[in-house]
């Protein structure tokens, strides 16, 4: 997809989008809901340290093979977050095919991923023709039925298996990222940190969540519940401001054009980087300060300028995808653990995506009401 130009990434990122827009998402909160509670369960309770950088990678996952494949937990899950896994660290190698080298796995463990996707494909193929009644609204299904009744936006079964790649690739280090850094936020030493607003923050957040929590017994949370949690999303998005998981993208350059008393020719590749636009002090006073009320007036942020998940017609699809799997989370964090970091350098460096050397380990201490459902 992000090779396509022109019509053919419209008919393609439509397909995506109805999939991922909203009114579709909003049934699929329950589904997210189960699967962030398993994890607390299996994951968090009866410890007292945890990882949090690995485990949120496996719960985004997790989270994704659900929705997009419709696979629940068991082997093939656990084989294929291992397969993702070495296919990213291909991704990100040096060009150079030997058996032992990262992109030689990366291409077989692609390989062994397109194959399974394919008999997925072949699957669902089968049940939608035979009507089976529980046939799972799953992203694979949803591609099979586009095009149904206007074969020029059909896509062909290899184009099913890029994008399924392209999405789970585009959802895995990104969601995970937001979300360990809001616990990294959390439980951050409010000594080594800017105490005002910390405290601050750690208070209303909780009380948020309680108050939603307070109306629950054993129901999955609703779109509803979700739609409460805007303080929380205001926290989450100047997280994204300040470390935003992308820090940008190429694009190639399809006609020359100006720019600041530069020429840029036609057929050049450009970055755009969203850290420089979010720390830039014209457009977000006093950028070094994390202050999430500047998100209270969304409307008073001008275009492109909070770029986190992008813009314009690349703009990322599963951005609400992303919010809905953030809040649930939190909201079961916040509202069943208390928690510190154990290392107090909690710096992280860049391998594309944000790294913490330690995996951002915490110490957990479950919370007396704790609710398990
Ligand atoms: C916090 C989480 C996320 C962040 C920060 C994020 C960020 C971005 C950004 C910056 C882009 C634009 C890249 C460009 O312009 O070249 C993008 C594109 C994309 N994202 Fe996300 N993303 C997130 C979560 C997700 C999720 C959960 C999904 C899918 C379920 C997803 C699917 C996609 C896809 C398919 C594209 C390509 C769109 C296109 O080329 O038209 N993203 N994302």
């Amino acid at each position: 997809m992000t090779a396509l130009i022109g019509d053919d990434h419209k008919r393609v990122r439509g397909a995506l989008v109805s999939f991922l827009k909203p009114e579709m998402l909003k049934q699929y909160v329950g589904n997210m809901d189960e699967e962030v509670r398993n994890h607390v369960e299996m994951h968090w309770h009866g410890n007292q340290k945890v990882m949090v950088m690995p485990l949120m990678k496996t719960l985004t996952f997790n989270i994704m093979s659900s929705l997009i494949f419709g696979i629940e937990k068991g082997e093939t899950r656990n084989n294929l977050i291992e397969l993702l896994q070495h296919m990213m660290n291909g991704l990100m190698s040096l060009p150079i095919n030997l058996p032992f080298t990262r992109l030689n796995r990366g291409l077989k463990a692609s390989a062994q991923l397109r194959a399974f996707i394919k008999n997925l494909i072949s699957e669902r193929k089968a049940a939608l023709e035979q009507r089976v009644a529980d046939t799972r609204k799953d992203l694979i299904a949803c591609l099979l039925g586009i095009g149904k009744t206007e074969p020029s936006i059909r896509m062909s079964n290899e184009e099913i298996v890029d994008n399924v790649i392209g999405v789970m690739i585009a959802g895995y280090d990104t969601s995970s990222v937001l979300i360990t850094f809001l616990v990294r936020l959390l439980g951050m030493d409010r000594s080594v940190y800017d105490k005002i607003v910390q405290v601050f923050l750690i208070k209303l957040e909780i009380i948020e969540q309680e108050e939603i929590a307070k109306t629950k017994t054993s129901e999955l949370l609703t779109w509803d519940d979700l739609s409460k949690m805007k303080y929380t999303w205001r926290v989450a998005m100047e997280t994204l401001r300040m470390n935003p998981p992308l820090l940008g993208s190429f694009r190639k350059v399809l006609k020359d054009f100006e720019y600041e008393g530069y020429t840029i020719p036609e057929g050049w590749q450009v970055i755009w980087a969203a850290n420089m636009t979010h720390m830039d002090e014209r457009i977000f006073s006093d950028p070094s300060t994390f202050h999430p009320a500047r998100f209270e007036k969304q409307a008073s942020i001008p275009p492109y300028c909070f770029v986190a998940f992008g813009g314009g017609a690349r703009i990322c699809p599963g951005n609400e995808f992303a919010r809905i799997e953030t809040l649930v989370t939190i909201h079961y964090l916040v509202t069943r653990f208390k928690w510190k970091l154990c290392c107090l350098d909690n710096s992280f460096s860049r391998n594309h995506f944000p790294v913490f050397s330690d995996g951002m380990l915490i110490e957990i201490e479950p919370k007396d009401s704790v609710r398990i459902h």
